[in-house]
């Protein structure tokens, strides 16, 4: 009977918390579990919910749960799925919540019994954001109609809007809408470390566009690191992406730095004519009024802000353009940053006024030279971390800028979670 199928959760952590309580009080039978040493504190904490049981550890939850969701760092997946995987309930299924499925794939096919069905998902979301009209991307790798009707009915609680999908094809498209979005944000965090700014505290940074960069970048960097070190190293796409987009803003900036300013212009509309052509005829994403109401700092007049080059999103439609992708077919893999990082890009790329400031400030104003330099610096670094593919190379890198922001956190995560909402509001229909 429908009523006793129950959900087994591997991973405690925030997603795997965040799952536990909204699949339980829809009424499901939720056992859970994370490493042996945090049973204690976790049943404490879920005392008061009936229908979580905390075990002990992943063969407890294995072979009593009809759906395990195996939410765990994707860096230990293979690890983890070879632990517990042999336990799996004669006839269950299995899935997981890792942002990379390659690797998640890979390991059910190794270590699961062959009688057991495999249905994957992803919340395109962080634990913190109301899952209601978010993507949950479904993936059906090798189960039943019935099974995957299950899934779908346990995680219809979350009332996100499901994305059925390959591994392969999630993996390519969130590759765009993950990670290059947080390649070009990690990048900024460095470059602002580097010239030991706090990007609000400086009235040329603040309002509009800068508001978004600040708030998303603190954002990440709030964040735990594995999660962006597995979703960009582990994913076979990334590394091809988030490589050229370092090339976009190294090519770019050259371009500035020799005052090649015909090359720099024709370059840019052409990347912009690919990447908007048929899409400039919706509202925009993101308006001034929405931009300009979350700062961490005073805004100043108009008048006296600075002008800004914004390399960092000219260098992102160019890397769309090179790679021939168009960020709108990506929409069904948005994720709340994804969402706020086109708005921006769509900003100055659809105010054509806008955009020529942009251009004669790359070529007649210094005042950025010094920031480019280390944006450019940092995102060449972040690629080529990545591209090494070492876990503690990133790991280092990330919570040393991490540190430094950390005081800022507490504000900038309140203005986030606002400044989401706002803009969730403005683009959650359909483009
Ligand atoms: N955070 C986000 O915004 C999102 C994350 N994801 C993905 O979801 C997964 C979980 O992320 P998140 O919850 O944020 O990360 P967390 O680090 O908060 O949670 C992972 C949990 O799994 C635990 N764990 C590790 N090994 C085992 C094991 N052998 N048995 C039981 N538990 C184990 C970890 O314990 P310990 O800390 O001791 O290692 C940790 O508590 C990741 O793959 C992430 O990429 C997906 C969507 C959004
Ligand atoms: O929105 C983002 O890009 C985030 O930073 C939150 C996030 C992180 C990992 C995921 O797999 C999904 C969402």
């Amino acid at each position: 009977m429908e009523e006793e199928k129950s959900v087994g959760i591997i991973g405690m952590g925030d997603m795997g918390k965040m799952y536990a309580r909204r699949i339980s009080d829809a009424g499901w039978r939720v056992n859970a579990c994370d490493i042996p040493e945090k049973a204690d504190l976790l049943k404490e904490e879920f005392a008061g919910r009936a229908n979580v049981h905390i075990l002990p550890n992943g063969h407890l939850v294995s072979r009593c749960s009809d759906y395990i969701i195996y939410s765990v760092e994707a860096k230990n997946i293979g690890a983890v799925v070879k632990m517990f995987g042999p336990s799996t309930k004669l006839g269950a299924i299995v899935g997981g919540q890792t942002s990379c499925k390659a690797p998640e794939m890979a390991a059910f096919e190794q270590y699961l019994p062959s009688d057991v069905h495999i249905v994957s998902c992803h919340s395109l979301h962080g634990p913190g954001v109301d899952p209601k009209g978010q993507p949950l991307v479904l993936i059906k790798h090798r189960a039943s109609d019935e099974s995957l009707a299950l899934v779908e009915r346990m995680l219809s609680c979350l009332n996100s809007k499901h994305v059925f999908l390959t591994a392969a094809q999630h993996d390519r498209i969130t590759a765009d809408t993950q990670a290059v979005t947080h390649a070009a944000f990690l990048s900024m965090g460095a470059a602002w470390m580097a010239n030991k700014q706090f990007p609000w505290e400086i009235p040329r940074y603040l309002g509009g566009i800068e508001n978004v960069k600040i708030n998303v970048t603190l954002r990440i960097y709030a964040n735990k690191w594995h999660v962006y070190a597995g979703l960009a190293i582990l994913n076979p796409s990334a590394q091809k992406q988030i490589k050229q987009y370092a090339e976009s803003v190294t090519e770019l900036f050259k371009l500035m730095l020799g005052g090649h300013r015909q090359e720099l212009s024709d370059r840019i509309h052409k990347a912009g004519a690919a990447v908007f052509k048929d899409n400039n005829d919706h509202d925009l994403l993101l308006e001034d009024e929405v931009l300009d109401r979350f700062s961490l700092g005073e805004l100043p007049e108009p008048e006296q802000r600075v002008k800004n080059n914004h390399l960092s999103l000219l260098a992102m439609v160019d890397c769309w353009w090179k790679l021939g992708i168009v960020p709108y077919d990506h929409m069904i893999c948005s994720t709340p940053l994804f969402r706020m990082w086109l708005g921006i890009t769509e900003y100055l790329f659809r105010k054509p006024d806008l955009l020529e400031e942009c251009i004669d400030t790359a070529i007649n104003d210094n005042t950025f030279r010094a920031d480019d330099l280390e944006f450019t610096f940092a995102a060449r670094d972040w690629s080529a971390r990545v591209s090494m593919g070492h876990f503690d190379g990133y790991r280092e890198k990330f919570e040393e800028i991490q540190e430094y922001f950390a005081p800022r956190f507490p504000a900038a995560t309140k203005l986030g979670n606002e400044m989401i909402r706002t803009i969730l509001e403005k683009t959650s229909e359909e483009k």
